[in-house]
This record gives C-alpha cells, sequence and structure tokens, in this order.
C-alpha cells in the first residue's frame, strides 16, 4: 500500500540523516562574498543571489571535472581557523534548519594549508566550528549531532597521512575516511597503503564511487579496498538487466550482475546524491535517476547533498525532487532516513537509539497533523 505524497512543508519538518555532504560545497554565498572581500579573492559574482546562480550554472556543466573547479571559490575563503570554524557552525545551523538531525560532514584538510595551518589544526578548527553549531541549534530548542568524515583527495599522495589524521581525532567526532575528486584516471586502489591501514586500526571507509566512472571503481572500491560504504555508486545500475513487469513482491523484475548482487546481498549502503548526478551528467534527470529502480530493489539507499552551494540543493529539495519527480512517498523517505541511519559511522547502540527516540518518533508526529 502506498502513503500519501508529502508536500514540501512536510518534507522539511521530517526528521532527516545525510551521510554525504562536503564542508566546502556547502557554504552561504552570503558568507563566501563576505569572506572573499575580507582576504581579496576575485569571485565571479558581487551579490548573493547572482553568486548561487553562478555555481548553479558553472556546477551543471554535466562534467565532474567542472563541477569540482567550482570549489576554488569556496576553498579560496577556507584557509584560516577562524574562516573554517565559521563555515562549520555555518553548516551545522543550516542543517538543522533543515530539518537534519544527525549529519556525516566531509572535507579534505589536506586543501587548507594554504593560509599556514597544519592538518590537525584544520581538523580542530572545524570540529569546534560544528560544536558551536550544534549549540547555537541546542539554545534555540532543537537538537541535531554532526560527525566528521575526513577526505583525501584522489589525485594527490597523501591519502595515508590523512588515514593517520583521521584515526588520531577519533575521539573528538571524526568518525570515517573518504576519497573525493576526479575519479577517471585515479582507481581506488591507488590508495590502498591507506585503505590496510584503516581496516588495521578498525576505522570506518567510504569512498566516491561509481559517479564518473562505471562498474570497475565499483568493484575496486568494494573488493579491493574493502569500502563500508560507497559515495554515490549510482552506476552500480549498469550491473542490472531490467526485465519488465514486478514480482509477487511488487519489485522489478531485474537480474543482477555479480558485482550488483554483491552490494545488494551485503547491503552496502548508496550515498545517493540525486541533484549532483544530474549536474556531473552521471544521470539525465531526477525523474530517470536509476535511485528509483535501486530503492524499489531493495538496495541500501541513502539520500544525500553532496554539495548544498555547488548543487544548490538542501535535504529537503532532494527529497521534494524525489517526491514531485520520481514518484516517491512518505514511506520511502521514511526507509531511506532508517537505512541512513543504520550505515552511520555511530557505534550500533547509538544508531539505533536515533531511529528509536528522533526518526521513527518525527514521523509519528508528522503523520498526526
Ligand atoms: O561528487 C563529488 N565527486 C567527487 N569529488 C567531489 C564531489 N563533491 C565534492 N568533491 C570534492 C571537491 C571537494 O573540494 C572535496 C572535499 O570535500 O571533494
Ligand atoms: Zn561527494
Amino acid at each position: 500500500m502506498s502513503s500519501p505524497a508529502p508536500d514540501r512543508s512536510t518534507v522539511t519538518r521530517a526528521p532527516k540523516v545525510v551521510l554525504h555532504d562536503h564542508l566546502d560545497g556547502g557554504l552561504r554565498p552570503g558568507t563566501v562574498l563576505e569572506l572573499a572581500g575580507e582576504v581579496g579573492h576575485r569571485l565571479p559574482a558581487t551579490d548573493t543571489e547572482s553568486l548561487a546562480a553562478w555555481f548553479r550554472a558553472a556546477a551543471g556543466s554535466g562534467s565532474l571535472e567542472l563541477y569540482l573547479e567550482t570549489f576554488t571559490h569556496t576553498l579560496a575563503v577556507m584557509q584560516t581557523a577562524e574562516q573554517l570554524r565559521r563555515v562549520a557552525r555555518e553548516c551545522a545551523v543550516d542543517l538543522a534548519a533543515d530539518g537534519v538531525v544527525y549529519a556525516e560532514v566531509r572535507f579534505a584538510p589536506e586543501q587548507h594549508l594554504a593560509g599556514g595551518l597544519q592538518l590537525d589544526e584544520v581538523v580542530e578548527a572545524v570540529q569546534a566550528g560544528f560544536a558551536e553549531g550544534v549549540a547555537d541549534v541546542a539554545a534555540r530548542g532543537a537538537t541535531t549531532r554532526v560527525s566528521t568524515v575526513l577526505t583525501a583527495m584522489r589525485h594527490a599522495a597523501r591519502s595515508t597521512e590523512i588515514a593517520e589524521l583521521a584515526v588520531r581525532h577519533r575521539e573528538s567526532g571524526v568518525v570515517g575516511f573518504d576519497i573525493a575528486g576526479a575519479e577517471e584516471g585515479y582507481p581506488p586502489s591507488r590508495h590502498l597503503a591507506a585503505f590496510e591501514y584503516l581496516h588495521r586500526e578498525n576505522f570506518p571507509v567510504t569512498i566516491h564511487a561509481g559517479e564518473a566512472f562505471g562498474l570497475p571503481s565499483i568493484w575496486e572500491a568494494v573488493q579491493v579496498c574493502g569500502t563500508s560504504r560507497l559515495g554515490h555508486g549510482v552506476r552500480i545500475a549498469e550491473d542490472i538487466e531490467v526485465l519488465g513487469g514486478r514480482d509477487d513482491h511488487g519489485r522489478p523484475r531485474a537480474r543482477l550482475g555479480r558485482t550488483a548482487a554483491w552490494v545488494r546481498d551485503h547491503r552496502i549502503p548508496l550515498e545517493v546524491c540525486p541533484t549532483s548526478n544530474v549536474d556531473t551528467g552521471a544521470a539525465r534527470s531526477v525523474a530517470e535517476h536509476p535511485v528509483t529502480l535501486l530503492k524499489d530493489l531493495r538496495f541500501r539507499v541513502t539520500v544525500n547533498t553532496d554539495n548544498r552551494l555547488v548543487s544548490g540543493t538542501s535535504m529537503s529539495q532532494e527529497m521534494t525532487a524525489l517526491v514531485e519527480q520520481a514518484g516517491w512517498d512518505l514511506a520511502d523517505l521514511r526507509w531511506a532516513t532508517i537505512n541512513a541511519m543504520k550505515s552511520a559511522f555511530l557505534p550500533f547502540d547509538e544508531r539505533l537509539d536515533l531511529i528509536e527516540d528522533v526518526v521513527k518518533p518525527g514521523y509519528v508526529a508528522l503523520a498526526a497533523r
């Protein structure tokens, strides 16, 4: 039985969980303008509206490489402890205002050293900003929680150093490690030493894979690098043959290749970011995005923002787009949210508590209105 299609305000009020959100892709346009003015960085626009529009237009180029070029303007204003703390504080506040109750936010410390900071200082500044933001939210009577994922850039050669950095800060809210950046030509196995170190340390890993490059990248991330989650992972759909019609349980009839079957059988979470995928050309539209097929086939799908500023989005926007353009209903949103909470890099009991004490009651409250 399908549940009603929620409107935008219901989606905004629903408790949401985001596992894939880049700190340097989610700044407020006003903050970029203000900080750029302070450091003398030239931007392609001079007011918040046209700057936000510039990011949208530049990001929607259909290529990951061009999408990533827009980050020069955000990274330029994230090079001091004060700047990082402000951006992180605003990130926590903005996510909470959108109804996000748990977030894992990522960034690449190696990209924040131009102002003379050391790697540990970068992490400490961001952690301090998240703590301030969470406290601001609490002071206004709401609750959110933000964890940190440290990213290493896949074209660079600092992944082992960043992996060690992540492990050093595991007691203060760094919960995972990721690799990001241009995918083609930079397979995840280049960073095998970092992944092997992290496995020895029992430290969680997610890998951007199956966005700009297809199945081999996903296979390598899972089977060679032993990732716990897949950043995007949408091109797993290339390993699925849709046969048409539905089975007795209402699921689409389909034949899964070995990699797709492995990912589904082992419940490997897919951190799907629909708008970002449309921007980079990994999907034609939200309506045609493979996330709906993957949901119907009961992969462990989660819904994410990727880059709120760059893709002009939010969790509520991603979920509303899925409702309006791909036929998702409230039960689907709840399911994806619980999937995300189950897949978080938190201890099992804390994940369970958030599901039972926050997510499920939040959905009950929505239904009661
Ligand atoms: O979707 C993405 N794919 C690959 N790399 C990405 C994506 N979004 C952001 N990045 C890169 C650009 C950022 O500077 C970096 C760290 O957050 O990660
Ligand atoms: Zn990403």
